[in-house]
């Protein structure tokens, strides 16, 4: 498989600061990529440096067959950037936001398609400036992706929406990935990482502390499980690593035993160890 993303010994420095302190990361073409990390974490830099919008200090970084540093429009024109920032052409309705940018790519997606994709077909005719946050939000991302990119960098894109446009939103990311779409996505919101990729790397003080599925992040598939349950001597709690031979021990003579959970680390418990670690 082709990578989309292929960064070696990575380095941002300002002044008296490094920013990214010498990353590897390798993104698969087609491949959802979550980078997660506190603030300041060195996220924003990297991303940037991938997109070509900041220099690197040392390194080797190959973005879709080319280094950043160095490429032209054409290969500009195959990435697609989601910003944090809401756009500000608020004068302009929603379609002809979308219209305006799609001239600016050889070959782009349909405009009402892509309104539909974000749910903001009943705002199409609305000036931008009228809508809300979360609204503004999804026509930085339909700008993110009206020219059919191979490549889309989403930078917190649910920040400011309400549970039910965050569904949405991860069902048009679902859509993009399998139309083969890479995408690197950067949030705080540990749930979307889990929802959304196939692989997450956890970033801290510019240094790559975890990587793996959102499954298996630092140990958390084989971590030890608590299990509680409760019989007539009260409630029990067992922290094991075979919980299911545990189950079966309970539950021996046939009986069900009361309120049983088995918990193993969520992503964000995972996350906060991984975090705390590297302090
Ligand atoms: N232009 C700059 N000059 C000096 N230092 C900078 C500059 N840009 C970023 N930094 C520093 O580099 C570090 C990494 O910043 P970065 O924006 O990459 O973090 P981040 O992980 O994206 O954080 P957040 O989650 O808050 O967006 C921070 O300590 C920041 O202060």
């Amino acid at each position: 498989m082709n990578k989309a993303v292929k960064v070696r010994g990575l380095r941002k420095e300002y002044p008296g600061h490094t920013a990214v302190g010498g990353i590897d990361l390798d993104i698969e073409q087609g491949e959802v990529f979550a980078l997660l990390g506190p603030n300041g974490a060195g996220k924003t830099t990297t991303v940037e440096i991938l997109e070509g919008h900041r220099k690197r200090t040392k390194g080797e970084v190959d973005v879709l067959g080319e280094d950043p540093g160095t490429a032209g429009r054409a290969w500009r024109a195959r990435l697609g950037i989601v910003l944090q920032t809401a756009n500000d052409a608020a004068e302009l309705t929603v379609a002809e936001t979308v219209r305006h940018f799609a001239r600016y790519y050889p070959n782009p997606r349909d405009t009402d398609e892509v309104i539909e994709k974000v749910g903001l077909t009943e705002k199409a005719g609305a000036r931008v400036k009228s809508l809300s946050g979360g609204q503004r939000r999804r026509v930085d991302v339909a700008l993110g992706i009206i020219g059919r990119p191979e490549l889309v960098f989403l930078d917190e894109p649910t920040t400011g929406f309400d549970p039910a446009a965050r569904r949405q939103f991860w069902e048009l990311i679902r859509s993009l990935a399998r139309e083969g779409t890479t995408i690197l996505l950067t949030t705080h919101y540990l749930d979307e990482a889990e929802a959304l990729a196939d692989r997450v790397a956890v970033i801290t003080r510019g240094a790559i502390v975890a990587e793996g599925t959102p499954q298996t992040l630092g140990g958390r598939a084989t971590a030890e499980a608590t299990v509680r349950w409760a019989d007539e001597h009260g409630a029990h709690l067992e922290r094991t690593h075979f919980p299911a031979k545990l189950i079966r021990e309970l539950s021996a003579d046939g009986r069900e035993p009361s309120e049983l959970t088995v918990h193993r680390p969520t992503l964000e418990e995972t996350y906060l160890d991984l975090i705390g670690e590297a302090r």
